[in-house]
Formats: C-alpha cells, structure tokens, sequence
C-alpha cells in the first residue's frame, strides 16, 4: 500500500505546449522519501520541460504539482523552499571562491543569517569541498565545480534534489564520486536525475521514468531488468516504428 506521506513530489496530468507543439502531455510523476528516480527519454523527448515545471521555473499548461504537501502553483515560494535543483549548466560564478559562493547561495535560498555558516559547513562537508573553500571556482577542476553545484542544490536542506546531467564531462574518478554522492544524497532526499548514461541509471537510480513524445512509455524499479539499454531501444524503436505506420496510414 502507498504511504502517502512519504511521496515528496506527486504531479498529475502535467501537459505543457510551446505555441502547437505539445512537448509534454498529461505527464504523472511521483517521487517518495530516500527514492533516487531516473528520468530518462531521446533528445526532445521532454525531461527539461518537465523537470522546469517540477521546479518551478516553467508553468505547465495543464496539470498540479505538490512538494512535500504544498502547491507549487499556489504557493510558489513555500514549495521552491523544498527543491533544490542542479541544472545541466551549473549557475557558478567563476569569480568567487567556493566559500563565498555557496553563502552567496544561502543568502538567495532565505536562509537566516544566523544558520548561514552552518549551512554552508554542512553542503560543503557533505560534497567533500572542505578543503577548497578558498579556492576560486574558476581554478576547480569540472568535477569539483559539479561538487559545488550539487551543494548550491542541497545548502537549504530541500526535501527534493533535482539534477540535470549531474556526470556530464566528468572523468571516470569523478563520475564514480558524483555517483556514490547522489546515492548518498538519496536516503535523505528524494532525487530526480536525468541523464543519457544509461549504465549510470542502473548504477544509482531505484526507478526509472522513460518519456518518449511527451509521454512516459515506462515506469518501473530495475529488479529484474537485466540490460536498461534494451528496454530503452525496444520502447523507443516500438514507438517510433508505430508512428511511421500512423504517418503512413495518413
Ligand atoms: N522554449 C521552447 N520553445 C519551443 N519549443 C521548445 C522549447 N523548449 C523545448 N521545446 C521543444 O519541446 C520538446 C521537448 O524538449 P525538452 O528540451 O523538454 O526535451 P529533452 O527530453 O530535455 O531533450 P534533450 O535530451 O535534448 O535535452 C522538443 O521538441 C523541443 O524542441
């Protein structure tokens, strides 16, 4: 039975279009407490779109989303309080060190003045950046700088984590480090990841969401799924030889 109290994230009947073209349609997503959901899909299938709208930083068309209980369309602040949100190009001023960005970040997420310092300590300790708060962002290698995007996402302690391509460009050390964090991250958090490496998704991820034309065409865990990357061509090869027989009978 679903404890209901444990969904972080529940939206229903998500659609969103852009001018005629529908890139997402009547889309339900759920996240529950220490979940780590892998969003997956080709190019354009729509996983920006919706992790925007999960985010708050795209209205849908259609649809609601509730955060930990709260309304993201009703009560936007309150429920944003709730994520934090990794986007594919992490928001780093190169300029700052570590340590004055991610205050910088505390600042903009409403902590309280006094609880900053704290916060700051906890993100930073918790992605391993400790020993380079005073080094400048610019001078990080792209793992590090990936470590203190996750941090910006998790420096007010949200109850849902959001990351867009968390590994991409990153060396295999690096990615082995990201991974073991976001699995780390997981049993505290919910998380929503989304990416195109299919093996990372077997490595981290306990669901998987797969979206092909707006649409999720699978969502399930992975016990028993021996290969993702055959489930993910069988699903996405059936729909599009379906569509060319629908294009064709047009
Ligand atoms: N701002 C926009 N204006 C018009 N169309 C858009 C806009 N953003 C996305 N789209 C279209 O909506 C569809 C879904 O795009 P979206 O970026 O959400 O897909 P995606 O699954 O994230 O793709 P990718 O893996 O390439 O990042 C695509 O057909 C895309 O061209």
């Amino acid at each position: 039975m679903i404890n209901h109290q444990d969904r972080l994230i529940t939206a229903t009947g998500l659609s969103r279009d852009y001018g005629d073209h529908r890139a997402v349609i009547n889309l339900d997503v759920e996240l529950r407490k220490g979940e780590v959901l892998g969003l997956l899909g080709p190019n354009g299938a729509g996983k920006s779109t919706t992790m925007q709208m999960l985010t708050g930083n795209l209205a849908p068309t259609a649809g609601e989303i509730h955060i930990n209980d709260v309304d993201l369309l009703d009560e936007p602040r309150k429920a944003k309080q709730q994520i934090g949100y990794l986007p594919e190009q992490p928001p780093v001023y190169r300029d700052l060190t570590v340590s004055e960005y991610l205050h910088y970040c505390a600042r903009l997420r409403n902590v309280p003045a006094a609880q900053r310092q704290g916060s700051v300590e906890r993100a930073s300790e918790r992605c391993g950046l400790k020993d380079v708060g005073k080094r400048l962002i610019g001078n990080l290698s792209k793992g590090y700088r990936q470590r203190v995007g996750i941090a910006q996402a998790i420096l007010h302690n949200p109850a849902v984590v959001i990351l867009d391509e968390p590994t991409v460009g990153l060396d295999p050390i690096q990615i082995r480090e990201i991974r073991s964090l976001i699995r780390e991250l997981g049993q505290e958090h919910g998380i929503i990841l989304s990416t195109h490496i299919l093996p990372e998704v077997q490595a981290v991820c306990d669901r998987v969401q797969i979206l092909n034309r707006g649409k999720t065409v699978f969502n399930n865990t992975l016990e028993g799924v021996e290969s993702l990357e055959q489930v993910f061509f069988d699903l996405i090869f059936r729909e599009a030889g379906e569509g060319q027989t629908e294009e064709a009978a047009a």
